[in-house]
């Protein structure tokens, strides 16, 4: 069998106590995960479980107290500002909040661009990469002299794809990336997450406190509660014969606890993700 593009183990990730006699409290208690290039590792839990700090981990933005975390056969969890900088081409990361993620005062064009040019792009390079990113996330080649107020959420979170793949990224980090829209905009965003792996080979650690969502997109779910990794396997059988209670929980909670509208609940997204493009 191939490596894995990313492999998470034994991670542990601790956090300062408030004031300074509360003692250091862990999050993460010794978490393995691997995510297979091209493919969607869909990370799924409560609130408060750890899914961030995963994300937040790999993309070295939290100090990591133990386990390893391996791109592309290389550690990376103890990476130094250089090798991360290198790093930022191969690991991306798309937020949850498509109205805050986006610098108000620059327009779509510069925002794509940014790191193109960082690259030493030509400045004529940079904007044909830009024209082609924006065809590639079903936005209007003027949407690159606009603000970002301009533009939904939805089509926000376009801009924020097509900048997350700009430089050609392996691996996306995608937090909560659809938990802002409303439902008919989630499916066309996930829709175009999916079409982009086609077309790129990009894999995604998709993070999502929503296992309906997360079935839909991923290869591979994995279940976190209180900073373990309590079920891993496809997403069929995750999703459809849970071996653990929280994941029987995790299924049948969600925002409305009546069995009923849970039904509804569930039939609705059958049919919202079933159908065609609309
Ligand atoms: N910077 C921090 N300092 C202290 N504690 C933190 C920090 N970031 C996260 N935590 C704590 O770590 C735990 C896991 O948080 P995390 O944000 O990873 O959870 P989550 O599963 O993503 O939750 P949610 O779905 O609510 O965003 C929580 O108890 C949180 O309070």
């Amino acid at each position: 069998m191939s490596e894995p593009l990313l492999s998470v183990e034994g991670l542990r990730v601790s956090f300062p106590g408030k004031g300074w006699r509360a003692p250091e409290h862990e999050v993460l208690h010794g978490v393995d995960l691997h995510i297979e290039a091209g493919r969607t590792h869909g990370l799924v839990g409560g609130s408060g479980s750890g899914k961030t700090t995963i994300g937040r981990a790999i993309l070295g933005l939290v100090p990591v107290a133990g386990g390893s975390i391996t791109f592309d056969g290389r550690p990376i969890h103890a990476a130094g500002a250089r090798q991360r900088r290198r790093l930022s081409r191969d690991i991306q990361v798309i937020f949850q909040d498509p109205f805050t993620s986006l610098n108000p005062s620059m327009t779509i064009g510069d925002t794509l661009a940014e790191p193109l040019l960082a690259q030493r792009l030509s400045s004529r390079e940079a904007r044909s990469r830009v024209a082609g990113l924006l065809d590639d996330v079903a936005l209007p080649a003027d949407a690159m002299d606009r603000l970002p107020r301009e533009f939904s959420g939805g089509q926000r979170q376009r801009i924020a794809i097509a900048r997350a793949l700009a430089i050609g990224p392996r691996l996306i980090v995608c937090d909560e990336p659809v938990s802002a829209l409303d439902l008919t905009t989630q499916r066309t965003v996930l829709d175009l997450l999916q079409e982009v792996q086609r077309t790129t080979g990009v894999a995604y650690l998709f993070v999502s406190h929503d296992l309906a969502v997360v079935r839909h997109v991923s290869d591979v779910v994995s279940v976190i509660r209180r900073g373990e990794i309590v079920e891993s396997g496809t997403a069929v059988q995750v999703t459809e014969r849970p071996q653990h209670p929280y994941t029987r929980r995790l299924l049948l909670s969600a925002p409305v606890a009546d069995p009923a509208a849970q039904r509804v609940r569930r039939e609705a997204y059958r049919r919202e993700f079933a159908g065609t493009e609309a």
